[in-house]
């Protein structure tokens, strides 16, 4: 069968390796429709290079960019804009395969929209599950969707599943594991002391020690706050309560993750930390396929360390476990916190050790109040709200940075 593709945030870290795996399959994948925000010249290159049909941009202004970055005698594809132009791609007819690669909050609706109309979703994106995963894993159920995980420990846990248990939407824990374990890199900072955390740059955030990602989620590596999300997605993903989840800090990044089944066996996925496969995996599956990913020498690798992680070096880590814990809304608060609070760090608006401080004043500032998210619209609402709060509150570090 042909896979006609959808990427979803083509521009980005994911995007790239995700055209980068396509390409190397000509005669089983294409590309129909590609999306981004603000690199209009490398979305120009990349659809005359894929031959996408379609193309989504925020707005008039950047098709406009898009149009006079097109230098081919090829056909112009067709522009979409905006958030319907994402839904309206993301559950097109001609779509056999989403991949959701967006970063933020911005994916949930095109995810949600892939869900509803039971597409091959391979979902990088993180951050829709942490905001809504009752609600797409609802979608998924009803629409008979497939959801591969992308996320590279979540792609680990689902390859270390058994068949039976690699479905798309979970409603309980397969009986025989025991719990999942999460790897963590510990980030830049893994062993750095509160003075350096108090005076580190964006661009120190994103020197990621193992791999090479977008700015956005390079910081919550940093803060830890990814693993943090992790959890949350993991818990969506297979239906786990949180303290059947284990994060342990594994500085090689070499083991993607792992499951302890009820016989006291640990099964791990092992490879370089390279995104190409996982989506490779998610691309592929149930079949393995080229991902352009070499070998890996674990004879010149030598050791592999694993650690308890430090909740007070990190407590963006603790946030997020009190908040899967607490509620849905709690968690709507801490990716929509997390995003301003990284947004205004990375323009050195605020410190790095000012990023728990809005997430955490934020959710305390929800959570006096009760929230029934029942619907999308109440989730995008609260997440909305959650913004203003955590605005405010970065004005007031701002004041005294
Ligand atoms: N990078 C990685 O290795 C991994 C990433 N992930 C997850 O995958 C997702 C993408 O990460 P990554 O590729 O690193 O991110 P990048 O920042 O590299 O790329 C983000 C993509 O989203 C587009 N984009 C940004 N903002 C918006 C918006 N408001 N509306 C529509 N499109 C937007 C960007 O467009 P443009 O560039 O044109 O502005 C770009 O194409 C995240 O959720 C991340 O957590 C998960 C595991 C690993
Ligand atoms: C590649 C990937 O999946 C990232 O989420 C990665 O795991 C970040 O590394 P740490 O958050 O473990 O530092
Ligand atoms: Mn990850």
């Amino acid at each position: 069968m042909i896979q006609s593709i959808c990427v979803l945030g083509s521009t980005g870290s994911i995007g790239k390796s995700t055209l980068d795996v396509i390409a190397r399959h000509p005669e089983t994948m294409r590309v129909y429709a590609l999306s981004a925000f603000s690199q209009m010249v490398e979305l120009a290159h990349q659809a005359q290079q894929s031959q996408a049909k379609v193309v989504v941009v925020p707005d008039a202004a950047a098709a406009q960019r898009f149009k006079d970055a097109w230098n081919s005698s090829l056909p112009l594809p067709e522009i979409r804009l905006g958030t319907e132009g994402l839904n309206s791609v993301a559950s097109a007819p001609e779509v056999t395969t989403v991949m959701a690669a967006i970063v933020g909050a911005a994916c949930l609706e095109p995810a949600l929209a892939a869900a509803k109309s039971a597409k091959r979703i391979l979902l990088a994106n993180k951050e829709s599950l942490v905001a809504a995963g009752g609600l797409f894993m609802q979608a998924v159920r009803e629409s008979g969707a497939q959801v591969l995980p992308i996320d590279s420990e979540h792609n680990a846990m689902f390859q270390c599943l058994p068949p039976e248990a690699q479905c798309s939407a979970p409603t309980e824990p397969h009986g025989t594991i025991r719990r999942l374990l999460l790897t963590a890199s510990g980030g830049p900072f893994r062993e750095a002391t509160p003075d350096q955390l108090h005076h580190v740059t964006p661009e120190q955030a994103c020197n990621h020690p193992n791999w090479s990602m977008g700015r956005k989620i390079s910081v919550d590596s940093a803060t830890m706050l990814n693993k943090g999300l992790e959890v949350i997605e993991a818990h969506w993903l297979f239906a786990m309560p949180a303290d059947k989840i284990q994060v342990v800090v594994h500085p090689q990044s070499v083991v993607h993750s792992m499951v302890e089944y009820t016989d006291g066996s640990i099964l791990a996925q092992l490879g370089q930390p390279d995104m190409r496969t996982p989506i490779a995996y998610g691309l592929g599956y149930p079949q393995r396929i080229q991902s352009g990913v070499g070998l890996m020498d674990l004879v010149q690798l030598g050791r592999l360390d694993f650690y308890a992680p430090d909740f007070a070096r990190f407590p963006c880590l603790q946030l997020a476990f009190d908040a899967l814990n607490t509620s849905q809304a709690a968690c709507v608060a801490l990716n929509a916190a997390n995003e301003v609070a990284v947004d205004a760090f990375l323009q050195e608006k605020i410190r790095y050790t000012h990023i728990p401080q809005v997430i955490a004043h934020t959710i305390d500032r929800i959570e006096k109040k009760a929230y029934v998210l029942a619907e999308l619209a109440d989730v995008l609402a609260l997440d909305q709200h959650a913004r203003a709060l955590a605005n405010e509150q970065t004005q007031v570090l701002m004041s005294v940075h």
